[in-house]
């Protein structure tokens, strides 16, 4: 018998979606594909809203198709499973990030990293020209089981949520380029969603924490609720001055427009700087003090599936969830306007399972 979806047949959705590059979002019904042979169905609960979302529900990277249904931190419980599943069973708790598809074969899904797949498939469609998908403001999801993650059972599920891509976005890179080694100086630049988690998967690895931000109004809560070391304000020189050369490296996740150099500056020798922040226009940056020092400035996109699996049960073993502010699905406009100004104390989600009515 043809699997269900190769007959053409769906499942209703609803969800909230972008319908214009002003970003507001709105009702909005479509469907989903029938729950196919490898796939699970999940009902969702909880999603996180990622400073990504407004990029893209805003078109600030120039393609973005409508109408367009955001978020990829998405908790659940699943609902239907498909006669191949072999990770999940009705009533698991299920959780899935920003990739839905990846071919499978090239030498990045070999390596357990699908978010660098060529042919890779994101949770909600970016640009134009790439299939149709909707993201995790809606009600359910049908993705297959390869890309959906076992969520640990003593993890929160609102606080979890952001770990799917907050956390695995700051995870990935810290554990591939050694920046999650026990006694080493870890910088961390912008604490907002990422960077707070950031904070916390450094402290749990045994790392000294520096935050590094421009104005001094989160030192308190960095160092007293996540556990910092140290607070540098990046816009008083002669605290820059006095860190010059202290850091092994430097995690990125400022999402405005800033200077890399005198990031660069705050490197030891063979120091890395790792950009997760993503501010579309080019930069101005001076190579000497890279040549000079054999310094390193890298990107980072999100981790692979087994990665995840492996930072989630990470977190739930160290406790690491994150702060977050709960919020009504009719409240979404509100948290993308907060979000825009930096208003958020550190990530919010969405409680959709209570909230969300067609
Ligand atoms: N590479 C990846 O895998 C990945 C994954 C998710 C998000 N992102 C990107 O990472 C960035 C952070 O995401 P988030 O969800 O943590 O966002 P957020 O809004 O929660 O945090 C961003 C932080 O940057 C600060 N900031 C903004 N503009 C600044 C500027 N010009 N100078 C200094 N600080 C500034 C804000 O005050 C805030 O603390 C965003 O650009 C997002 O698109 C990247
Ligand atoms: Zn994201
Ligand atoms: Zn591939």
């Amino acid at each position: 018998m043809a699997a269900a979806h190769e007959q053409g047949q769906t499942q209703k959705a609803f969800g909230w979606a972008a319908r214009d590059s002003s970003g507001i979002l709105s009702p909005f019904h479509f469907t989903r594909r029938a729950n196919g042979d490898d796939d699970i169905t999940i009902k969702i609960l909880f999603c996180g809203i990622c400073h990504s979302d407004l990029n893209f529900t805003t078109n600030e990277l120039g393609s973005s198709p409508y109408p367009m249904v955001p978020g990829h931190e998405i908790v659940g419980v699943v609902t239907q499973v498909g006669c191949k599943v072999k990770k999940f069973k009705v009533g698991d708790k299920a959780a899935m990030g920003g990739l839905i598809g990846s071919c499978g074969t090239c030498s990045c899904c070999q390596d357990d990293m699908e978010t660098y797949c060529p042919k890779a498939v994101t949770a909600y469609t970016f640009f134009e020209g790439q299939p149709i998908n909707y993201g995790g403001f809606s009600d359910i999801y049908v993705v297959n089981e390869h890309f959906a993650i076992q969520f640990p059972d003593t993890l929160p599920l609102e606080s979890g949520a952001p770990l799917l891509c907050a956390g695995i976005s700051v995870y990935s890179p810290m554990k591939y380029f050694g920046l999650s080694e026990a006694g080493k100086h870890l910088g961390v630049v912008g604490l907002g969603g990422l960077g707070h988690l950031a904070v916390k998967f450094g402290k749990a690895f045994g790392m000294k924490v520096t935050v590094i931000s421009t104005s001094p109004n989160k030192k308190e809560e960095a160092i007293e609720r996540f556990g910092a070391d140290s607070f540098l304000v990046s816009r008083d020189p002669e605290e820059m001055q006095a860190a010059m050369g202290t850091m092994d490296g430097i995690i990125d996740t400022v999402s405005g427009p800033h200077p890399l150099n005198p990031l660069v500056d705050l490197l030891k020798w063979n120091g890395k700087l790792i950009v997760v922040g993503v501010d579309v226009k080019p930069i101005e940056l001076s190579l000497f003090p890279l040549i000079a020092g054999r310094k390193l400035i890298a990107g980072s996109a999100g981790g692979g599936l087994k990665g995840s699996q492996e930072m989630i049960d990470f977190a739930a073993k160290h406790n690491i969830v994150a702060d977050v502010e709960v919020i009504p699905m009719d409240y979404v406009n509100t948290a993308m306007e907060r979000v825009t100004k930096g208003d958020v104390r550190y990530r919010f989600v969405i409680d959709i399972g209570n909230t969300l009515r067609a």
